[in-house]
């Protein structure tokens, strides 16, 4: 039974309860058709477990900005949970430990780029691997997965660690091995059913592979401590660890959440958090580039005026690039790279959209309802960058822009993330031109489904650019 005032759903059969209302392998359909039958809030139950599913911009803002710290939880009886071992920050529940490690976060983030080593060096020194990479593939086709996974997981590696790592380097190539199989597993139908059926925790189920992933991730994490603690110097932090243990002797034993095992599970959390993310939406952006020729040409004249006599673009050039910011915001809408974004839960009792939604109650954000919403967009289900310009082709950003999420638990890595689509895509888009091989047939743009999505691997034919 729902309880009073609760949002409506369709009826809930015993111990299943709307399960077989969604396709565990890929729900987003389903979350879909349910909105146009129950409206833009309505409820399941996940076995016995009830959930609310936010739909559209208006519920959306209501329930992530204006009511944010009522539905600022985490829950914290998932599987995900039980795998990164609560110590993390993304599935952190809100409260003091959570803001200490967000404020961190951001903080240390926003000093780096500021700094000598500054963001922009940092992102710039990787992208020129990127070009390396691509310019072996002149005039042949590559599948570019590995060359964008590995730089966003460098850019990140950087301020986390200070270093890069080879594209063949043990370290690097095992946690992506680890990440990729957990999240596959974590995305699975075992998954759903772990979270929906208490009652099945306790069966051998096929999670053992990601609890000894997490661990060997762990270990690694724990040896760059090690050698940073060696090697570090009090008050010159080189990178977020050092920052990390620098605040750790701040604080000393002020009984704060602070601590060297807590720092583990933060780290491989911002590293997963800013790896697939920024990689999946390049990945998207340039199957959409190549397959939209004249769209390509069209950034690339624009950036050639913008840059011209500059040896590199930097992020400020943005603000003369009104083109390419819709381009690059349509991306982002059109690559809805987080989906579902990361479930949150009801703080104390509240109402949205007059509904009455009881504290505790696992809520699960449909970005995908906002970013491609009747009536916001000008072409809701097409890629047109015309989406975020105006009539006098100015770069314009509507309030249902929302790939990051909104409000107190809104994505931490957006400026980063930011800076990095802008100078990738400039720096490459004006160096290379990028063609959708004769022999590849249509392009399909149905994106692969899990916490992030992805687009179907695909190969793409690099020339030089004649301009260069
Ligand atoms: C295109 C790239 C990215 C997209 C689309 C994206 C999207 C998101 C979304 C939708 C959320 C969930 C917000 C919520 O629960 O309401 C999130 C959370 C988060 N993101 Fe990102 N993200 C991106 C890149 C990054 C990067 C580069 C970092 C690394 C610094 C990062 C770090 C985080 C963290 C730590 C959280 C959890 C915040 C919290 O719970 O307080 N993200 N992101």
């Amino acid at each position: 039974q729902r309880p009073k005032n609760f949002p409506p759903g369709p009826p809930i059969l015993p111990i299943l309860g709307n399960i077989l209302h969604l396709s565990l392998e890929n729900p987003l359909k389903d979350f879909e058709r349910l909105r146009n039958t129950y409206g833009n809030v309505y409820s399941l139950f996940l076995g016995t477990r009830p959930a609310v599913i936010i739909n559209g911009m208006k519920a959306m803002k209501e329930a992530m900005v204006t009511k944010g710290t009522d539905f600022a939880g985490r829950p914290q009886d998932l599987f995900v949970n039980d795998a990164t071992q609560r110590k993390g920050l993304i599935l952190a529940d809100y409260g003091s430990s959570w803001r200490d490690h967000r404020r961190f976060a951001l903080a240390t983030l926003r000093n780096f780029g500021l700094g000598k080593h500054s963001m922009e060096e940092r992102i710039r020194t990787e992208i020129q691997y990127t070009v390396d990479t691509l310019e072996k593939s002149i005039g042949n086709t590559l599948n570019p997965q590995v060359m964008f996974h590995n730089a966003a997981s460098n850019i990140i590696c950087q301020v986390l660690f200070g270093t890069r790592y080879e594209y063949d380097d043990e370290f690097i190539k095992v946690i992506v091995q680890c990440f990729t199989e957990n999240t596959k597993i974590t995305n699975g139908p075992w998954t759903v059913l772990y979270d929906s059926f208490p009652i099945i925790h306790d069966l051998p189920l096929p999670f053992t592979k990601v609890l000894k992933n997490v661990e060997t991730c762990r270990n690694l994490v724990i040896g760059l401590i090690k050698e940073h603690k060696k090697t570090r110097v009090h008050g010159e932090p080189r990178d977020f660890v050092d920052c990390y243990l620098d605040e750790l002797n701040k604080r000393g034993d002020d009984g704060s959440s602070f601590s060297e095992e807590r720092l583990i599970m933060y780290a491989l959390d911002l590293h997963f958090a800013g790896t697939d993310t920024t990689s999946n939406t390049l990945l998207t952006g340039f199957l959409y580039l190549m397959t939209y020729p004249h769209i390509q040409e069209r950034c690339q004249q624009e950036i050639d005026e913008v840059l011209e006599g500059k040896d590199q673009a930097s992020f400020d050039d943005r603000h003369n690039m009104p083109y390419m910011q819709a381009v690059i915001h349509e991306v982002q809408r059109i690559a809805n790279t987080v989906p579902l974004s990361v479930p949150h839960c009801t703080t104390k009792d509240t109402e949205l959209m007059g509904y009455s939604i009881p504290r505790g109650t696992l809520i699960i954000p449909n970005l995908t309802s906002v970013l491609n919403e009747e009536g916001q967009w000008k072409f809701p289900n097409e890629f047109n960058p015309e989406n975020f310009l105006n009539d006098q082709g100015e770069f314009v950003k509507p309030e249902t822009f929302m790939p990051f999420s909104a409000g107190p638990r809104m994505c931490l890595g957006e400026g980063l993330a930011r800076m990095e689509l802008f100078l990738i895509m400039v720096t490459l888009l004006r160096k290379f031109k990028f063609i959708w091989p004769e022999d590849a047939g249509e392009p399909d743009y149905t994106p692969v489904y899990g916490v992030t999505l992805n687009p179907k691997p695909y190969r793409m034919k690099i020339q030089l650019r004649a301009t260069q």
